[in-house]
């Protein structure tokens, strides 16, 4: 059996999986994907497990009564992959060879670290920063090393790798120099994986070497982010210390006024010192980070749902009121991210890219959009935006050359870390030969 490549994206609610043959490459130098197993919906369940193994017709899709955390959610697809028996390619775990992880917050890692206790230790030290993500993964980590052989090599790959290139003027925020150094209070930035594949997927798309690529990318999903990338580098992004600031999530409110915090419960509204006192720091995070977002605007965290019922209200009040405002908010936030981003691109833009299960699936949004950018000379052509097909890039502006082209991307964050994995896997190679020839 050919060593395999196990991808695991853990999102805030979904765990996605896809399993590669490491000794296949496609065309664009990545191995071959051989299976993928996802579960969704884990914040507005039941959640819905979609398994397509790639030998086979048709994908599988079904409810997964009671699966509400990243963990449970990973098991029932580790569970999945061992039920399938044309999925010939795995005789026994001992084929898992490599395990790749998306962790969110990598802190001061600038790049992909093989799992060791210390590595554990330091992505726990973040968790604080990633509620919603790095207990998750650190979870996925141990479940794998209770799971799996002792002879599986597992990565972490970090969202913030891809923002390390972030000017200083642009991580630093105003407040106390020495406590910022001290605490490493910055702004860090995340989803990079994605940002990585948009800008690799963009750039082939459009002829242009990724370090000759200028682009505004919007990855929209349970947490949503805006990324300016300028010359194939993040320049600037809407999330920050943690992944609660910038646009608003499924549960997340994105940036508010700081101050908001102290004044939320019902002693707020004294105006004195006294008002924080029911209002403990981790109360506030908790309430930020997970009852917030669309969930506290329209009661649901599924955007589709959101957007359908924002559409049916027609404009003449009588429709679902706290959908058309979740809609409006996530809309005018999103203008906000890009117009800044066009001016720090210097309207310099080959392309305006919607990406993340929101970005892709949100016909209605990216209508929305697309009307507040028209001012930027950014046009959504209507009747490709409305069936995007199932390519990983798609035009669906109506300039189809040239610069402002507005794209829907299929951003594959699995398929960045089985990249990592496979030139992780040369230097390793490498390595061993050289310490053999000079034995
Ligand atoms: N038809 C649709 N229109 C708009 N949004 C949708 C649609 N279907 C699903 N979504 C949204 O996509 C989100 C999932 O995006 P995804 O990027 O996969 O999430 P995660 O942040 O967990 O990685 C869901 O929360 C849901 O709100
Ligand atoms: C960083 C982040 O919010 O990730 P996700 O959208 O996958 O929850
Ligand atoms: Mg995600």
């Amino acid at each position: 059996m050919p060593p395999l490549i196990l991808a695991i994206n853990a999102g805030s609610s979904s765990v996605k999986v896809t399993l590669y043959d490491s000794s296949t490459l496609t065309s664009t130098n990545t191995p071959k994907s051989i299976a993928q197993c996802t579960i969704d919906g884990l914040t507005a369940p039941p959640a819905t497990l979609k398994y397509h193994h790639h030998q086979s017709e048709k994908p599988i899709s079904r409810e997964v009564e009671g699966v509400t955390t990243q963990e449970d959610a990973f098991k029932a697809i580790m569970q999945q992959l061992e039920q399938d028996e044309g999925l010939v390619e795995v005789g026994s775990k001992a084929d898992y060879a490599y395990v790749c992880h998306r962790v969110v917050h990598g802190g001061e890692f600038a790049d992909a670290q093989v799992v060791d206790e210390e590595t554990v230790q330091r992505i726990e030290r973040l968790s604080d920063l990633a509620p919603l993500h790095n207990t998750p993964a650190l979870t996925l980590i141990r479940t794998c090393t209770t799971l799996l052989p002792p002879k599986t090599r597992q990565i972490a790959f970090f969202d913030t790798t891809f923002h390390t290139t972030l000017p200083r003027a642009i991580t630093t925020y105003p407040i106390n120099r020495t406590i910022a150094h001290t605490n490493a209070l910055r702004k860090y930035g995340f989803h990079g994986l994605s940002y990585a594949s948009i800008l690799r997927l963009t750039s082939s798309h459009l002829n242009l070497s990724p370090a000759a690529t200028n682009i505004i990318a919007l990855h929209l999903g349970s947490g949503a982010s805006a990324c300016a990338i300028r010359g194939g580098k993040s320049v600037d992004t809407s999330m920050g210390l943690t992944p609660a600031s910038g646009l608003p999530g499924a549960t997340r409110a994105g940036s508010v006024d700081p101050s908001l915090v102290f004044h939320y419960t019902h002693r707020a509204g004294r105006m004195s010192r006294s008002s924080a006192r029911d209002m403990h720091v981790t109360y506030a995070e908790e309430v930020l980070n997970k009852e917030s977002g669309w969930a506290a605007l329209a009661g649901t965290t599924d955007f589709g749902v959101i957007s359908a019922r924002a559409m049916a209200d027609g404009g003449d009040g009588k429709g679902d009121e706290g959908a058309r405002l979740a809609f409006d908010v996530f809309v005018d936030r999103i203008l906000g991210f890009v117009g800044s981003y066009y001016v720090a691109l210097g309207g310099r833009v080959d392309a305006l890219v919607f990406a993340g299960g929101i970005g892709e699936k949100g016909v209605e949004l990216r209508r929305a959009v697309g009307r507040g950018v028209e001012c930027l000379g950014f046009e959504i052509d209507e009747v490709r935006n409305a069936d995007v097909g199932n390519a990983a890039v798609v035009d669906i502006g109506r300039r189809t050359e040239g610069e402002k082209r507005v794209l829907v991307v299929r951003t594959d964050e699995q398929g960045e870390m089985a990249r990592g994995c496979l030139e992780y896997m040369e230097k390793e190679a490498k390595e061993t030969k050289e310490t053999k020839e000079d034995v």
